[in-house]
């Protein structure tokens, strides 16, 4: 989606497919979407690999759209051919905490871009992508070093970025306190994905008008407020106090007018991976070191990765970080 409204805004979009490719290739992605009606997005081009996207080519920014799976596979390794100087912006279009340090480390001179991702979508086989109403990025720079010529660049980096997603209509919001922000989105992820799945995969609608299953949601984002209050040293929210926050999430997921299946779910219900390390691993644990009790969250972790485990293990991915 993302990639589509850039190139509607004028950029030129190359994308690299695995399992969609054939159907990229040939009729590019069809968009279904609730705010902006029917539409196909043609790739400038469509790339079955890593090795071919880099051929002749270097890229601006490099958007990472994969699920984040660190418990798996080292994400870094496999961008090593499209990185060809520090020009090149990384940008995680992805959930959970925790996911940058990696890329600090393998391409310590690149601007690297995190981002708290506001969207519901979801892609079906042959490129077909489901969309309903929301379309909005905040992200910040994730600084590591303090060298005023890449201080500078960097900051170029962002604002390009800035006007890139405004052009394509997209709500772009630059912090420069982007894990405030990934905390408090942390938040929703945390309390909504793992009980979708372990509820019997119903849609997010549903658990939060249901009792039972509020008390719970509304449990686990307590704790997660608690965890990311502490580790990012200050509130997570400008208006909206600790208590506040687990309300707001659970009364916009009220609201939300297309039915929508968390991403955790579609995993499950598509037996992938799930995002269980980003989203409540290293939340339980950072609070392990910081003394804070997170039973909830232990016990969501812990059913989630039993329930991966039936499907995952027969295909000989190692389902959990030792
Ligand atoms: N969906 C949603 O509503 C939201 C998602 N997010 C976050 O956004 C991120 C992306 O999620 P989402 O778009 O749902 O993910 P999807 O699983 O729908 O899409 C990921 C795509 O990346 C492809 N891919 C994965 N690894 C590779 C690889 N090594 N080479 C080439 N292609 C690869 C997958 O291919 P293949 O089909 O072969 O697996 C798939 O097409 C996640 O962190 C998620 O938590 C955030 C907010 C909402
Ligand atoms: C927006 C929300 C909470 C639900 O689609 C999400 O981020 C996800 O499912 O990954």
């Amino acid at each position: 989606m993302y990639g589509w409204r850039m190139k509607e805004g004028g950029e030129n979009v190359s994308v690299i497919c695995r399992s969609n490719y054939e159907a990229v290739k040939e009729n590019g992605f069809s968009i279904e979407s609730v705010k902006y009606g029917s539409h196909k997005f043609i790739p400038n081009n469509v790339y079955s690999t890593i090795k071919d996207a880099s051929k002749d080519q270097e890229y601006d920014y490099i958007l990472v759209c994969t699920k984040a799976l660190p418990n798996i596979t080292n994400p870094t390794d496999i961008l090593k051919p499209l990185i060809k100087s520090n020009k090149t912006a990384i940008v995680l279009v992805q959930n959970g905490i925790g996911l940058e340090d990696p890329y600090v480390k393998a391409y310590p001179e690149n601007p690297l871009i995190t981002c708290a991702v506001y969207i519901d979508t979801e892609q079906k086989p042959g490129g077909i992508i489901e969309h309903g109403t929301m379309l909005e990025l905040a992200y910040g720079l994730h600084t590591n070093k303090k060298d005023d010529n890449l201080d500078l660049m960097r900051n170029s980096v962002i604002s390009n970025f800035h006007n890139i997603l405004t052009s394509g209509g997209i709500t772009s919001i630059v912090s420069t306190n982007i894990q405030k922000l990934k905390w408090f989105k942390l938040v929703w992820n945390a309390g909504l994905s793992p009980i979708s799945v372990l509820s019997g995969k119903y849609p997010g609608g549903e658990l939060v008008r249901n009792p039972g299953t509020r008390k719970i949601i509304l449990n686990i984002m307590s704790e997660v407020v608690k965890v990311g209050e502490a580790v990012t040293g200050g509130p997570l929210h400008d208006k909206l106090s600790a208590s506040e926050i687990p309300e707001h999430f659970v009364n916009f997921t009220e609201s939300l007018s297309k039915i929508f299946i968390t991403s955790m779910l579609q995993d499950f219900m598509n037996k992938k991976p799930m995002e269980h390390q980003v989203i409540l691993k290293n939340v339980i644990d950072l609070a392990k070191g910081l003394n804070i009790s997170v039973p909830t969250l232990e016990t969501m972790y812990e059913l989630l990765v039993m329930n991966e485990k039936k499907y995952l293990e027969p295909t000989g991915i190692p389902p959990k970080s030792p």
